[in-house]
């Protein structure tokens, strides 16, 4: 089977009706981060969401590791999903399901060393979906996300062999490497930001060859 494929840091009205055409199952819409270039305002954030029909997944990334702060994020934008880009540090992952039963849980793995996969199979029993990523939370400057740079396959091909929740696969990937990294990791979905950007803006070209390339 084929991973979904997630189309990140959407920043316009026009790329997600881009990146739908070209058959995107989920967007992801990048709120504020410590670091990383795909950031707008959760107005803009509220208002891509609005219009994205069903079944297209609207994943709102929060640097918030606060639940209530989590949880009021998400009433700001709205979106059906919320993918939590750092670890949390008050409350748990029951107090967001208990007030928003509707909207799913993504939680991201910074993959760093084989401690990594312990933290994922934990968290996966508490979230909807897990999301492998290469950033690194304990920089003074955060990296969230959004590095361009790939991480140790091997340790996300582990995760996702024994991880009962759907996995997705970030990181780096473009073109040249994302067969790759699907016979490798056997992902749920993949996610990509940079690799399918010229100058920070979604280039058709790349989403075209990019989706030709999951789908050969
Ligand atoms: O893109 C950002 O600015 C960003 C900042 C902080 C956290 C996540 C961010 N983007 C996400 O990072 C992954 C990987 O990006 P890339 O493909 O390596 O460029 C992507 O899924 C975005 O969701």
């Amino acid at each position: 089977m084929f991973p979904k494929v997630k189309i990140c840091c959407i920043s316009s009205e026009e790329e997600a009706s881009m990146a739908i055409g070209y058959g995107a199952a989920a967007l992801g819409l990048v709120a504020k981060m410590p670091s990383g270039p795909g950031v707008i305002d959760d107005a803009l954030i509220a208002t891509i969401a609005a219009l994205v029909p069903p079944p297209i997944g609207t994943f709102m990334l929060t640097s918030e590791t606060n639940v209530d702060e989590i949880i009021a994020h998400h009433y700001r934008t709205n979106t059906n999903t919320i993918q939590i880009v750092d670890a949390l540090q008050s409350g748990t992952y029951k107090a967001i399901k208990t007030a928003l039963p509707v909207i799913k849980i993504v939680q991201v793995i910074h993959i760093i060393n084989e401690a990594s996969v312990d933290e994922a199979l934990q968290i996966a029993e508490h979230v909807d979906a897990l999301l492998l990523d290469s950033g690194n939370p304990n920089l003074v400057l955060k990296e969230l996300g959004g590095t361009g740079r790939t991480h140790n396959w091997q340790l996300s091909k582990q995760i996702v062999a024994q991880c009962k929740k759907p996995v997705f696969l970030a990181g780096g990937l473009k073109i040249d490497n994302v067969k790759r990294a699907i016979d490798i990791v056997q992902p749920y979905g993949i996610d990509v930001c940079s690799g399918v950007r010229t100058n920070q803006q979604l280039d058709p070209h790349k989403l075209e060859v990019f989706f030709r390339t999951v789908y050969a």
